[in-house]
């Protein structure tokens, strides 16, 4: 049998508890065969094809980024200290105006490299080109839910039902592209950028076609209130009266919702994704996470694109949402590590649906391996709460999705890193020369 084996490491288990073993995975199948310290695991151990030494380290889940826009990494710092509506209109959607597919491209291939080289394996995509997008999701090795984000403000009737045909059509041709490791989902922008007509028809021929949905939901109080004024509902349950709630939906933000609005979540099995840095640094507000996750509402974590973050790290997601829970709670024992950890592995697989975020016989082996042998991570009290607090990115020795191993002591195989760097590079110059 072609084996993986990550030897010499503590692992993670999906109840919280951090053992001393090794995992061994299936390569064909790109599955978990076994973890633990038996003696079956030895003997597979000693036969492995392959190797990763996780000695001095943790082995966690691949990390899920359930909400971003992967290519803005080519607008990371080009517009900062704005609030949501003036950001967009006023920087980011004159200099999206001006993306080739080409820059979409090579600003994916950094994005999905960031990722990779700080243990995300993972991500959910909305954004344009999708196609170019699901092209670097295959050559990278990892896993995506990608959509076709649709506006229609400011559109014509002929521009707009153009923008919804082409989501749906993205959502049905790309869905099990990359060996199955793209999947799709209808994905309207928001409750206030698509107008009414174009939201009911999209996600009624979406659900019909058994596609998920997925859109920013209740980020800003400039968003929920004339939706309130203009509609006398919260917006929520206009977004169930639309049918965009459900099982496999899933909503970016959810920062403004009310006790009625997290009690719909919970009950029709939507979930939210928390983008604590983007909700920071936009001033968007705090998001309830604690009542969320009290109500039984699955709660994963996104990092929303690197222009309003400004990086793809998934370690700085944990820590921020952990802090800024504490504050929305006004309760320190609010959101512990123990939750974020939880919310940016098997609650991101769970918001997406897709393979993953559990380190167990079965599960797809979609792996980080976690150095913890640093001044800044020393002494190790409890390694979870060094995930939570303590670890960046950086200290990501190897990667691994579906099997293969797509960074190996820090070195990404499968795009070349200083050629990415120095494309993307370009492009943003030429991007913003160009606005
Ligand atoms: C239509 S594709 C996605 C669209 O969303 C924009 N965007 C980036 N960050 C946010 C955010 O926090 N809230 C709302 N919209 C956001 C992105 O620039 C694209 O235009
Ligand atoms: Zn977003």
């Amino acid at each position: 049998m072609d084996t993986l084996c990550i030897t010499g490491g503590r692992v993670l288990h999906p109840d919280g508890r951090v053992r001393e073993g090794d995992v061994v995975v299936d390569r064909e199948a790109g599955t978990i065969l076994g973890v633990g310290a038996d003696e079956a695991i030895a003997k597979h151990a000693a036969d492995a094809s392959e190797t990763l030494d996780a000695t001095g380290g943790l082995v966690i889940p691949g990390l899920v980024n359930a909400h971003t826009h992967v290519s803005m990494t080519l607008l990371r710092g080009y517009a900062d200290d704005k609030p949501l509506d003036a950001w967009l209109r006023e920087d980011v959607w004159p200099a999206e105006a001006e993306l080739t597919d080409d820059d979409i491209e090579v600003g994916a291939e950094l994005g999905v490299l960031e990722m990779i080289r700080s243990g995300t394996t993972t991500f959910a995509d909305m954004y344009f080109a999708t196609d170019r997008v699901a092209d670097v999701v295959d050559r990278a090795g990892v896993r995506a839910r990608l959509g076709h984000g649709v506006v229609t403000v400011g559109k014509s009737e002929e521009e707009a039902i153009a923008d919804v045909e082409e989501s749906l059509a993205v959502a049905a041709d790309l869905d099990g592209a990359a060996d199955g490791r793209v999947r799709t989902a209808f994905m309207p922008h928001s409750l206030t950028t698509v107008a009414e007509a174009y939201l009911r028809e999209g996600i009624e021929r979406a659900a019909a076609e058994g596609v998920p949905v997925h859109l920013h939901a209740n980020e800003t109080r400039e968003e929920v209130d004339p939706i309130l004024g203009e509609r006398g509902e919260r917006p929520l349950a206009y977004a169930d009266d639309l049918g965009a709630l459900g099982e496999g939906n899933f909503l970016a933000h959810c920062v403004h919702v009310d006790d009625a609005e997290i009690e719909l979540l919970a009950e029709t099995g939507t979930a939210a994704v928390h983008c604590p840095a983007s909700n920071m640094k936009l001033a968007s507000g705090m998001a309830p996470v604690q009542r969320l996750r009290e109500a039984g509402v699955t709660v994963a974590l996104g990092t929303d694109g690197a222009a309003s973050n400004n990086d793809l790290d998934l370690f700085d997601e944990m820590r921020d949402a952990a802090m800024v829970g504490k504050l929305a709670a006004d309760d320190a024992s609010a959101v512990p590590a123990e939750a974020v950890v939880e919310m940016a592995t098997a609650g991101g697989a769970d918001a997406l649906d897709l393979p993953g975020g559990r380190i167990a016989e079965g599960e797809a082996a979609d792996l980080a391996v976690v150095d913890l042998d640093a001044p800044h991570l020393t002494p190790v009290h409890d390694p979870v709460s060094h995930l939570a607090y303590a670890v960046r990115g950086s200290d990501v020795r190897h990667t691994v999705c579906g099997g293969r191993v797509l960074m190996r002591d820090r070195e990404v195989l499968t795009l070349d890193a200083d050629a990415v760097q120095a494309r993307a590079a370009e492009a943003a110059d030429d991007l913003v020369s160009r606005v």
